[in-house]
């Protein structure tokens, strides 16, 4: 259903209502996530009004990173006529629901591949192996670290590749003039569009074996063949409605893997370990029952 109302807009208001009615008190998906917006908003609100009389006081505050809900606050009480309370509201849901399952997905899928492919799992593992001894790496690993690792990259961009976290034609209006695309011609108005996954699988871009996993893929020296290929990745969109936090989770997806591949084992449950895992398509492509053992990794001999 909620895939349905997904392609069919005309179906949210109804199917929105009855999941909120079911769900009860704190309502279900995205009303859930306005009520914990509203919830932190507030409460963030009162942070900053003890602060400021802190501050006043005398006292200063010791406070650790800027989270969005407080950049959003500073912003609207710099003109609280343009930017509105709504506007934080909105900032802090539309980061909450683009900007969870997504990374959580492509932190899963990631994981996954590499569970898939214990050949991939050790060139990654000794490619920060290698990154630690030549002094390369920090505690913990920093973001502009993690970019200079080939492999590690060429990792995450095929596992967004083969397993973007959307999967739905990401729409386009055509303009006045009309446009071709492909050799075929769309009035103005037509709505266009193309899912990631398809783009994904072309062969006539990424080659025979466009199916199958292969970090090695982006490790080519063919410029035109390379340009070829990053110009159909769309994990994150395109143009200008592209994902504006994919920089958030690009640096979260860079520090967050080689952390995890480097300090713990991963083993497959029985429920994971067949032909390939369950996913289910709403837009989000989640993973059902992908379920992993975890242990502190034992240092090679
Ligand atoms: C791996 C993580 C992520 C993936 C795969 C992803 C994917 C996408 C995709 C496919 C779109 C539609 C782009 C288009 O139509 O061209 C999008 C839009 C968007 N994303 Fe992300 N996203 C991710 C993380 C995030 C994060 C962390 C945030 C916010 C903190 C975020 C906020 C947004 C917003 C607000 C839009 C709508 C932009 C607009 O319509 O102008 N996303 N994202």
């Amino acid at each position: 259903m909620a895939l349905w109302s997904g392609i069919y807009d005309r179906f949210h208001r109804f199917a929105f209502a009855v999941f909120s009615l079911l769900a009860g008190g704190k309502g279900a998906g995205r009303e859930y996530v306005v009520n914990l917006s509203k919830t932190r908003v507030a409460e963030e609100q009162a942070r900053r009004k003890a602060a400021a009389a802190a501050a006043q006081a005398g006292r200063e505050e010791l406070r650790g990173a800027e989270p969005f809900v407080s950049k959003f606050l500073a912003k609207h009480e710099q003109d609280p006529e343009k930017f509105i309370m709504q506007h934080v509201l909105a900032g802090c849901t539309a980061n909450m629901v683009a900007g969870s399952d997504t990374t959580g997905i492509s932190l899963s899928a990631i994981i996954y591949y590499l569970l898939k492919h214990p050949r991939c799992m050790r060139a990654l593992r000794s490619e920060i192996a290698s990154f630690q001894e030549r002094g390369l790496l920090s505690t913990p690993f920093g973001f502009k670290e993690t970019q200079q690792m080939p492999y590690l990259q060429a990792v995450i961009k095929e596992a967004l590749r083969i397993h973007p976290a959307t999967c739905l034609p990401m729409e386009r209006v055509v303009p006045e003039g009309g446009a071709t695309i492909s050799g075929r011609f769309f009035p103005a108005n037509t709505i266009v569009g193309i899912n990631s996954w398809v783009a994904h699988r072309n062969t006539q871009i990424f080659g025979a074996d466009a199916d199958e996993f292969n970090p090695e893929r982006w490790l080519i020296s063919d410029k035109d063949k390379l340009a070829a290929m990053n110009r159909q990745w769309i994990p994150f969109g395109m143009g200008s409605r592209t994902c504006i936090g994919r920089h958030i989770s690009t640096l979260e997806i860079s520090k967050l893997i080689p952390r995890i591949v480097n300090d713990f084992d991963f083993e497959l449950s029985d429920a994971g370990s067949g032909n390939s895992w369950v996913t289910q398509d709403y837009w989000f492509v989640k993973p059902r029952g992908f379920k992993v053992k975890v242990t502190s990794r034992k240092p090679e001999c």
